[in-house]
């Protein structure tokens, strides 16, 4: 067949795959290890090969017609062809395993945690710098916050809040270093040196999932985590792992980089994730005679939240805007975030006033497990 793979199609697919649960076991097949492979072709034709836990599986007619509806109800798929395999043993034992240990603590229902990723659309626009800065305000505020740095290929959050001490173990579970008030794990505290990080999508689901399982945070009442830049896997993981998490989508005031964040904010389309806000960061440089230059344009991040707003039909505001500042730079490199070392400069001010907002927007109910019964 002259077909070929649709590499964003099959990230939907993926995605809407997420929602389909193993009738007994009442988990996502994704997380159950039940999908083998998936695949959205050019033609509007997909296939998934799922693996039944037994052979005799008796509801087997139900996850094909799961599937097949949940992966035609992604717009651009017309039809879904589904094999069906059998777990090996090994296969079997790894998701009795896997049923045993692993508890999100952040998707309990009774979980008080709100949990924000922090996404752009490329690289190099501050979503680091300002998740970070984001994350010590809050502190400073009295919040207690984690950070999960899982932009894996790229990470830089230790360095960013000067942390180079590794975590402690106590025996399964580990225990994350704190800096500046706010407890922080890295695929950085894992590899040697500077190594980079060549893993592909089922290895970054299951680094990112280690995280929510084996770290122990303890009560916290915001998680932050700092995404890679783009749409990739670890977006669709993040929306399967923590179904009740939100979005923040950080641009420049550049019209071009906009539109690129645009498509990570739209992601949320396909998730069903709630976009909590914009950010608009390098807004504009203040020139030592008290004007202010825009090296980058204005207009991007109210733009941004005006196109957010229009396709996903929801309330998305422009957060702020964070001016450009040699000291926030500075700071990073140093290790304490500008914040924490110049607490009354412009950007921390903005910054701070960008936490409260956050801190304090109502939380959604998009993803939320309720404790009620429809009747
Ligand atoms: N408002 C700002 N003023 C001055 N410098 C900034 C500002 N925001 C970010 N920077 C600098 O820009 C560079 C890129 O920022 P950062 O690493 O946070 O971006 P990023 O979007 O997380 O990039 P990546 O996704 O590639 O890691 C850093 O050197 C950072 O110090």
């Amino acid at each position: 067949m002259n077909r070929a793979v649709d590499a964003d199609l099959t990230r939907r697919l993926t995605a809407a795959l997420g929602s389909v649960q193993d009738p007994e076991l009442r988990r996502p097949i994704t997380d159950l290890g039940m999908v083998a492979s998936a695949e959205a072709y050019d033609d509007g034709s997909a296939a998934v090969h799922v693996l039944l836990t037994i052979a005799g599986c008796p509801l087997r007619n139900t996850i094909v017609e799961d599937v097949t509806a949940a992966g035609t109800g992604v717009p651009g798929i017309r039809s879904v062809e589904v094999e069906l395999g059998v777990m090996t043993p090994e296969q079997r034992q790894a998701l009795k395993d896997g049923l045993k240990s692993r508890v999100v603590p952040f998707t309990q229902p009774n979980s008080l945690t709100r949990v924000i990723g922090v996404a752009s659309g490329k690289g190099g626009v501050g979503k680091s710098s300002l998740t970070v800065n984001l994350a010590c305000a809050m502190a400073a505020d009295g919040l207690r916050v984690g950070v999960i740095d899982a932009d894996v290929h790229g990470f830089s959050v230790p360095g960013l809040m000067g942390i180079t001490q590794p975590p402690t173990r106590v025996d399964e579970m580990i225990l994350p270093p704190v800096a500046h008030g706010v407890k922080v794990i890295s695929i950085g505290m894992f590899v040697e040196g500077n190594q980079p990080v060549v893993w592909r999508g089922p290895m970054l689901h299951r680094a990112l999932e280690q995280f929510l399982t084996d770290v122990h945070f303890g009560d916290l009442d915001v998680l932050l985590l700092d995404l890679p830049p783009g749409t990739g896997d670890i977006a669709i993981s993040v929306s399967q792992l923590l179904p009740g998490s939100q979005l923040l989508v950080v641009t420049t005031p550049q019209s071009a980089a906009a539109e690129v964040a645009e498509r990570a904010g739209a992601v949320a389309e396909t998730t069903g994730q709630e976009v909590v806000g914009v950010v608009e960061n390098m807004s504009w440089l203040q020139l030592p005679d008290g004007t202010r230059m825009e090296p980058f344009g204005s207009g991007g991040g109210a733009a941004l939240a005006q196109r957010l707003r229009d396709r996903l039909d929801a309330e998305v505001p422009l957060l702020g805007s964070v001016p450009l500042e040699p000291e926030l730079r500075e700071g990073g490199d140093a290790g304490v975030p500008i914040v924490v070392g110049r607490p009354d400069s412009a950007a921390s001010r903005e910054i701070r006033g960008i936490a409260h907002r956050l801190a304090h927007r109502p939380r959604g109910l998009a993803g939320l497990r309720l404790d009620v019964t429809p009747r």
